[in-house]
């Protein structure tokens, strides 16, 4: 019998349940694979912001990670909020030590409503010591720009961004658009070390319930990948999770809503029209 694929988050809790730990969960259920978590940090969070922040101790994360090492075969996994350098580095190490494949890098910095959920110290950090290990950095454009120093105002700038984040050592990134709003339509840019470019292109839906629609990306690629899914076709699949999660509100929270995590499955985005994603080579 084929055993069910195990996956792992590394990342924050959102005590309002739209991103972190919680959407990453909720994505890792919808799409069929089995979902481990190690908790970095703890939000006192809603759909209308952060009011606190807890991080964990190394240790803490230290022994999560051992513990999750020790009786699960992971075939994917996905870091989100880090927080701190310790932090960073004790993921890292586990990676390292664990021969973990497979690592799709979300390089989570500010929630929506401008909580630093990641220190300025530790920018440097995820460069170093992250990037380098990941098959697939995920960072919307503020993300890029922090990353690189490129402000991303163009389809080149974009893509000078892409190859700067390789040369940093990821195997591969994805540039989400959600963030450039002069556009019609949300646009995802993908590029791999052998050159090799793609970009997925869906309608903008015009919403304010977008919390957590970074996480539930990532963990949905990680996810497929878990499952053997190749990487293109992984953020395909992610692609229209999110447009799926976006187009059927929950209507939830007075702020940013959550996104609808199990949208997807009822094959929405089959049905209509209007939710196809288009491939661009
Ligand atoms: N209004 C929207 N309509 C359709 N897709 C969106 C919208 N906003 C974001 N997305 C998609 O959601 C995913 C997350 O993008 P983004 O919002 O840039 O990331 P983050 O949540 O990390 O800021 C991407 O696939 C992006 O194209
Ligand atoms: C614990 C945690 N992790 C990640 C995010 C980012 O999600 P978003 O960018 O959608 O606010 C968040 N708000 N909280």
């Amino acid at each position: 019998m084929t055993k069910t694929p195990q996956t792992l988050t590394i990342a924050g809790s959102d005590s309002g349940g739209g991103a972190g730990i919680q959407a990453d969960l909720k994505t890792f259920q919808e799409l069929d694979v089995y979902g481990t978590s190690v908790i970095t940090a703890v939000t006192a969070q809603n759909t209308m912001g952060v009011s606190a922040i807890y991080p964990m101790s190394a240790q803490a994360v230290h022994m999560q990670l051992e513990a999750v090492a020790s009786d699960f075969e992971l075939t994917a996994l996905k870091t989100g909020m880090l927080f701190n350098s310790e932090i960073i580095k004790e993921v890292a190490t586990a990676i390292h030590k664990f021969d973990w494949k497979n690592v799709v890098v979300d390089p989570v910095m500010i929630a929506k409503g401008g909580a630093d959920l990641l220190q300025q110290e530790a920018v440097d950090a995820v460069k170093t010591h992250l990037l380098p290990l990941a098959l697939l950095v995920t960072p919307n454009i503020p993300e890029a720009e922090a990353l690189t120093g490129i402000p991303i105002t163009n389809v080149s700038s974009r893509q000078h961004a892409a190859e700067k984040i390789l040369s940093l050592g990821a195997k591969s990134v994805v540039i989400k658009g959600g963030h450039a709003m002069d556009r019609d339509y949300a646009e995802d840019y993908f590029l791999q070390a052998n050159g090799e470019s793609f970009v997925y292109r869906s309608a903008r839906i015009s919403t304010k319930q977008t919390h957590g629609t970074g996480c539930t990306f990532a963990a949905a690629v990680t996810a497929e990948l878990a499952k053997g899914q190749q990487l293109k076709d992984a953020i395909f699949t992610a692609k229209q999770f999110i447009q799926a999660a976006l187009s059927e509100p929950l209507n939830i929270g007075q702020g940013h809503g959550p996104t609808n995590h199990a949208a997807y499955k009822a094959r929405i985005v089959e049905k209509r029209e209007a939710h196809k994603i288009e491939v661009f080579y």
